[in-house]
């Protein structure tokens, strides 16, 4: 395959609703899109970075940025590419997963069109529908979460995660069990937002037997979550600080974590992806796919990496309509509280042109 040029698309969407977490509000996705023309096919990739590197180092001008000035010159001076060699031609840039895991999944896109293969079956899918679990920020009272809760759970949704920071963690957790009951799938994640020091004031959680609790401590505090997890007896589940299947190992063998949350995103794409769930799974740890608030190209890709065996738990891979009033591909809508698995090449989607230039802020050609 040869890269003939490669486009980056900038979107605004608004969200439906404001979307609070312990780092800061989303009102809206100022999103970077990448499409891939090769001599054989096109396809996509969704970065996930934000506007601000809030929730990682990465933010999405800096995404455009490196891939501009280094990853996409980087492929286009490669003799001869595959969607398995980008990972390696770019391992000498330092960081920028997110940028990265855009370009390889629009190469892998490309080259599975091509071939006419689905990506589901390209990574192991086993699967042709996954469950779907909501992710529910925090509001300002009791009251308006008990209302956004019972609309997720009568639209469907299997599993509900509410995110949580000092002073918004037992009385919504108490205030969900009491209303929805015991029988409802219940997470949370705090997003770095603790210390050890909140051990104590973490296991107030245990009695309402939780599926698990999301990066309490820092991305870097593995030792920190390993002694968490002797203090607390709700699982804890790594999101920030598994970068790679290395890390994943590593973060099992110090017995920081029993599940983890798979981004392919926050690790570099969906082939580093599936190596942290082979690892997982050779371990006996429960994976489930996060998310970050993608369009319907990034959720196609998610939804084919949640039907893997080893996904045993309920992803955020919600409908379209939880963040997006118009999505720029065909809308996900969830049946009995499932998304359908893409089954066409590649990521099995692809935008609705007249959709996309309404959303269009900026285009770029990186000619190859
Ligand atoms: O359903 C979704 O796509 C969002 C799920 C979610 O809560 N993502 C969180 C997270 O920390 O996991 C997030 C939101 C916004 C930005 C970064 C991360």
């Amino acid at each position: 395959m040869k890269l003939v040029g490669v486009e980056l698309r900038r979107i605004a969407l608004p969200l439906v609703a404001p979307f609070r977490t312990s780092f800061g509000t989303q009102t809206d996705r100022d999103v970077l899109l990448v499409r891939a023309v090769t001599d054989d096919a096109e396809g996509w990739g969704e970065c996930v970075a934000m506007a601000d590197p809030a929730y990682s180092p990465e933010y999405v001008d800096a995404a455009a940025d490196v891939l501009t000035r280094f990853l996409v010159p980087a492929l286009a001076a490669a003799p001869e590419l595959d969607a398995q060699r980008v990972g390696p031609l770019l391992a000498r840039f330092k960081g920028h997963p997110m940028a990265k895991a855009a370009l390889e999944t629009a190469l892998l896109d490309a080259e599975l069109r091509a071939l006419g293969r689905p990506l589901a079956r390209e990574l192991g899918a086993v699967r042709d529908a996954v469950p779907a679990g909501v992710s529910v920020g925090i509001m300002d009272s009791i009251p308006q979460l008990l209302d956004a809760v019972a609309g997720y759970l009568d639209a469907g949704y299997l599993r509900i995660k509410l995110k949580i920071e000092p002073g918004w963690d037992v009385e919504p957790v108490r205030a969900v069990r009491e209303r929805f009951g015991d029988d409802v799938a219940l997470q949370v994640d705090a997003n770095t937002a603790y210390t050890l020091d909140d051990a104590r004031h973490l296991a107030l959680l245990d009695p309402f037997d939780l599926l698990l609790i999301e990066q309490p401590l820092d991305e870097d505090d593995v030792l920190g979550h390993a002694e968490l997890a002797r203090l607390v007896r709700t699982p804890v589940c790594l999101d920030e600080s598994i970068t790679s299947a290395r890390s994943a190992a590593a973060a099992i063998a110090l017995g920081a974590c029993r599940i983890v949350n798979i981004k392919p995103g926050r690790v570099g794409g969906y082939l580093e992806a599936r190596r942290i769930h082979d690892v997982c799974r050779a371990h006996g740890v429960a994976v489930w796919c996060g998310g970050m608030l993608e369009t319907g190209l990034g959720r196609a890709a998610n939804v084919a990496l949640a039907a893997l065996p080893g996904f045993t738990l309920p992803g955020d891979t919600s409908a379209s309509d939880r963040y997006y009033r118009t999505d720029v591909t065909e809308p996900f809508v969830l049946a009995d509280g499932h998304l359908a698995v893409p089954r066409g090449p590649g990521i099995g989607v692809v935008p609705v042109p007249e959709r996309l230039a309404e959303v269009t802020t900026s285009t770029t050609w990186l000619p190859c």
